[in-house]
């Protein structure tokens, strides 16, 4: 199943520096990891901003939030989830 996902990341201003960066290297090893498992074939930067989208491609609901709730910034996200199709005029999907 693929579910396209934001993910807006906002750590707290008074966020010790060095727990802050911590928390970045061990998302980036977390992200990585998910990467390299194909569960997280696609992320992007969202230009300007402290986000990102993404797509995931997991089996279940349940996999996508056990994925989604193992990232170290979890705590730090507002997460948004949208689930996908596929579109019957995608050229991919003809027969
Ligand atoms: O930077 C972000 O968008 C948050 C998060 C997602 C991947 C990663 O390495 O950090």
């Amino acid at each position: 199943m693929l579910f396209h996902v934001r993910m807006d990341v906002s750590l707290p201003h008074d966020l010790d520096p060095g727990r802050r960066t911590e928390l970045i290297a061990a998302e980036k090893d977390r992200a990585l990891e998910l990467q390299k498992l194909g569960v997280w074939p696609h992320l992007w930067r969202v230009v300007g901003q402290y986000s990102n989208i993404s797509i995931f491609d997991v089996p279940s609901n349940d996999e996508l939030h056990a994925c989604l709730s193992s990232l170290p910034l979890w705590e730090f996200m507002t997460v948004e989830v949208t689930p996908l199709a596929t579109h019957p005029s995608d050229l991919a999907a003809q027969p």
